[in-house]
């Protein structure tokens, strides 16, 4: 299925078996292929997987619709394409076949690094492909070369109040990037259907790179006004020109969590809140700048992205009522408490997932693996929450999933690390989503996928075609 010189889908599930690995590994050098001309490589191959399955199976029936998915909120409706990870409510995420644990086996970290950073993840969800160490370092480097902001941008940022959420900064930032939308100027100039993936690609790519000193710029404007920002370092991956830029660069252990993170956050298949409004605004073909700033206000709600700066404010309260006597019983007492008062425990439950997150698992795991986060009272204090919650949740009866989600733990760490203005957390979640978001509108732009509209109904409409 796929091209010369890439690891084809069953081969990447088979790395999953440890064994494999080692040759997994090796077969991953394929020399020096560009990004842009590895893309043209794979793409036919999916166009004709789209034909053949438009051809052979429109009509094949996939599928129920229940009155359950219309009036809660298409729960478990299979109804949208979406190439780079597919989601298992048991499992987890897996991207092009991956899990978690075989991405941090075979994708390339930074030289000075041994976390994923957002470059491999970024050309596997692109290509399906792992790319070799030099691949990644290109990708680096074109990234950085492309990383700064226009005066003009750089203006409007500066010009917002400083009380403004971070995430509505990142989202008006990102919108008036597409001043020079390419996709946009080409589409006013009047391109041909075939071209609209590689002007969209373009602009991702732009995008992307100038995630960092957006996100940076709005944490310096809000929380350290009149620092100087640093220049974009051309020998640095993304995120280690990023915390270079928050001003954290010098600590190292950070810079890592924070590739981790983004690599990890960067796709969850197609319908969580934020990659879907990237696809629905996408759709209608405006151009990648405004449908990721559409996506980003979706992340910025509290049930998604904005979980994460929830968490760590919950578990603050929690710390500040229980004291220093931090015990199960506390703990507990704690949960009821907050379910009693009709709200949601934070970072826990999910829309599609059955088991506790494996993004959780990784970066709980990459806790484990450093001393000073072990001894974190933030920390300690997730992993005893971890130990309570799910069976409290259980009692209570309610949400169909009583386990940690990935924000049950981001954030505490960046607490930890000294990182401590929470509302700025969904920013970061935000510069990592654009990695899948993006990815796939290149793919919905290469495949010609259609404008969404999906069909809606009145509940007398409902009652009568439940009666028919
Ligand atoms: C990166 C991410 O976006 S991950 C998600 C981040 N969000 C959070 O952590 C917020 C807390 N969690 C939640 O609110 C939910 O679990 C969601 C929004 C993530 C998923 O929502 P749903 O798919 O509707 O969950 P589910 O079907 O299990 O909900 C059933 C009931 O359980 C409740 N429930 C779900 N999770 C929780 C929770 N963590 N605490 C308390 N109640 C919960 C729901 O509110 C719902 O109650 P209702 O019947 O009174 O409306
Ligand atoms: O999948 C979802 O609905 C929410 C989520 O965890 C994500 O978007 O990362």
């Amino acid at each position: 299925m796929f091209a010369r010189g890439t690891v084809s889908r069953s081969l990447l599930r088979e790395a999953s078996a440890s064994a494999s690995f080692k040759r997994f590994a090796s077969t991953k050098a394929f020399g020096g292929q560009s990004l842009r001309e590895t893309l043209k490589e794979v793409i036919p191959a999916k166009q004709e997987q789209l034909k053949k399955l438009k051809a052979e199976h429109s009509q094949t029936v996939v599928g129920d619709i229940k009155v359950e998915n219309i009036i809660g909120g298409m729960r478990g409706l299979k109804s949208m394409l979406w190439e780079a990870s597919v989601l298992d409510p048991n499992e987890g995420i897996r991207f092009h076949g991956l899990s978690i644990p075989d991405c941090q086996k075979v994708l390339p970290p930074a030289p000075n690094g041994k976390e994923i950073i957002a470059e491999s993840m970024l050309w596997l969800l692109l290509t399906g492909q792992v790319p070799t160490p030099e691949q990644t370092r290109q990708l680096s480097a074109e990234l950085a070369e492309k990383g700064n902001l226009p005066k003009s941008v750089e203006d409007l940022v500066d010009s917002l109040p400083q009380s403004l959420h971070p995430m509505t900064q990142l989202g008006i930032g990102v919108s008036a990037l597409n001043h020079d939308s390419q996709f946009q100027a080409a589409y006013e100039k009047g391109m041909k259907k075939s071209e609209y993936w590689t002007h969209t690609l373009e602009d991702c790519l732009t995008l992307i790179a100038k995630l960092p000193a957006l996100a940076a710029r709005i944490y310096r404007n809000v929380y350290k006004p009149g620092t100087a920002l640093p220049a974009l370092d051309k020998d640095l991956d993304l995120v280690g020109n990023y915390t270079q830029l928050l001003g954290y660069g010098d600590n190292h252990n950070l810079t890592e969590y924070l590739r981790l993170y983004i690599a990890l956050h960067g796709d969850h298949e197609g319908g969580n809140a934020s990659a879907h409004t990237a696809h629905l605004v996408g759709s209608t073909l405006s151009d990648p700048f405004l449908a990721y700033s559409a996506a980003l206000f979706a992340l910025a709600g509290p049930l998604h992205g904005l979980a994460n700066q929830e968490v760590l404010r919950w578990q603050l309260a929690m710390q500040k009522e229980i004291g220093d006597n931090i015990t199960h019983e506390n703990i507990k007492e704690y949960l009821w408490k907050t379910l009693n008062s009709g709200q949601v425990v934070p970072g826990y439950g999910h829309g599609v997932l059955r088991n506790p997150d494996p993004r959780f698992i990784a970066l709980q795991e990459f806790c484990q693996t450093r001393p000073e986060l072990k001894e974190s009272p933030i920390i300690q204090l997730v992993n005893k929450t971890f130990e309570v919650a799910p069976d409290v949740l259980k009692e209570h009866g309610k949400t169909k999933n009583p386990y940690p989600n990935v924000d049950a733990t981001s954030g505490c760490v960046l607490y930890h690390y000294g990182l401590t203005e929470f509302k700025y957390y969904t920013v970061i979640f935000g510069v990592s989503r654009a990695l899948g978001a993006l990815t796939q509108l290149v793919w919905a732009r290469a495949l010609g996928l259609p404008l969404e509209r999906p069909k809606s109904v009145s509940m007398d409409v409902l009652e009568k075609l439940v009666k028919a």
